[in-house]
């Protein structure tokens, strides 16, 4: 992660009262592991972490500085442009392709209702994997075209997403092979069922207002998130925290580092041994931040069935089968306002 290159000009500005100064105040509870290492002793550090919390930082990941910054680089320019014109590719507007991309505004998303007295103080930008129209994959939910802004607005945006994005797949893929390792499989044993993975990039813009968790304000509520894993890059200020030991504690932002965390279909996958974490941002810093989120996700066909190495007679299954794709659409279905399941699901 680009800490240092990615800072924002305003994150020196740190208000006099900032809510919630009691979570702990490092993440020495997050692993980190080093992906240079042999891909065993890597693979017994990454099951640690997925039995613990489900979030671990990488370091050696292989994504250069360059891709990275690139796409940090065009996401802020893509925020800096008027509320007006980013509604132009509202990801409202590509529901009737039966795909949920593009632009989400600020508050349009709550992650924690119950727990929210106001949406989350962020707005992001949903990019999948580019499917022309013509193509049967289109038909699928979520498969389809991206809505990009032009080149014109901003120059280079199309160019960087995609170099990262495609950094991230290799990665993600990389990470799929240790969690496989980490159960006692086979390198490629959850492979299966990516072959037409959903991965969504979702660059995100987190407005200056201060966070107040008392108040029900957040910059992004608790939640947990939906696929197999998330790979995270933050700029320098610390905001993410998790939930974990029954304390709130702090992720902090490490240079070089990406934070990786699991998600709720994994846990279900493995049948709660591995944990998908809560974890929300609480925005202290009075400044913009940005982060962005890669989530991989498997195919939307995909059936999830709990893996007969993680049940044993005192440890039955406690999760039918279920299909990727019908999960998806109710997890979006219960956070985004903005979202409806498209007519294929109705
Ligand atoms: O911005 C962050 O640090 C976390 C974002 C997040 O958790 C998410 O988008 O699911
Ligand atoms: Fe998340």
């Amino acid at each position: 992660m680009a800490a240092v290159a990615v800072q924002s000009p305003h994150s020196a500005a740190i208000p006099d009262r900032v809510p919630d100064l009691n979570p702990t105040a490092d993440s020495q509870r997050v692993r980190i592991v080093d992906l240079a290492a042999p891909e065993a002793s890597t693979a017994i550090e990454v099951s640690k972490a997925c039995l613990e919390n489900g979030f671990f930082y990488v370091r050696n990941h292989g994504v250069t500085q360059k891709v990275l910054e690139d796409q940090f680089e065009a996401g802020r320019k893509f925020f800096q442009l008027d509320s007006q014109t980013k509604m132009e590719i509202a990801a409202s507007k590509s529901k009737h392709l039966g795909v949920y991309r593009g632009y989400t505004g600020m508050a349009d998303e709550s992650l924690d209702r119950a727990n929210q007295t106001q949406g989350d103080t962020k707005e992001g930008l949903y990019i999948g994997r580019e499917v022309h129209p013509d193509d049967d994959e289109a038909q699928k939910p979520f498969h389809g075209p991206n809505q990009w802004p032009s080149e014109e607005l901003v120059p280079g945006f199309r160019a960087a997403m995609e170099a990262y994005q495609a950094a991230m797949m290799r990665l993600a893929f990389q990470l799929l092979r240790l969690l496989a390792l980490a159960l006692k499989l086979p390198p490629e044993g959850l492979h299966d069922g990516f072959d037409h993975a959903i991965a969504t990039l979702r660059p995100l813009h987190y407005g200056p207002e201060l966070s107040y968790p008392d108040k029900g304000i957040y910059g992004c509520g608790a939640h947990s998130d939906y696929g197999v894993l998330t790979i995270l890059a933050t700029d320098a200020n610390k905001a993410l925290q998790i939930n974990t030991a029954g304390e709130w504690v702090y992720v902090e932002p490490k240079p070089d580092c990406f934070i990786i965390n699991l998600g709720d279909i994994l846990q279900r996958w493995t049948n709660d041994l591995f944990k998908s974490t809560r974890h929300r941002v609480v925005s202290v810093c009075g400044c913009d931040r940005y982060s962005t989120a890669f989530f991989f996700e498997p195919g939307f066909d995909t059936m999830i069935s709990v893996l007969p190495q993680c049940c044993s007679p005192d440890r039955p299954a406690k999760y039918p089968p279920i299909k990727f794709g019908n999960y998806l659409t109710d997890k979006y279905a219960q956070t985004h306002s903005s979202f409806e399941p498209s007519p294929a699901l109705a």
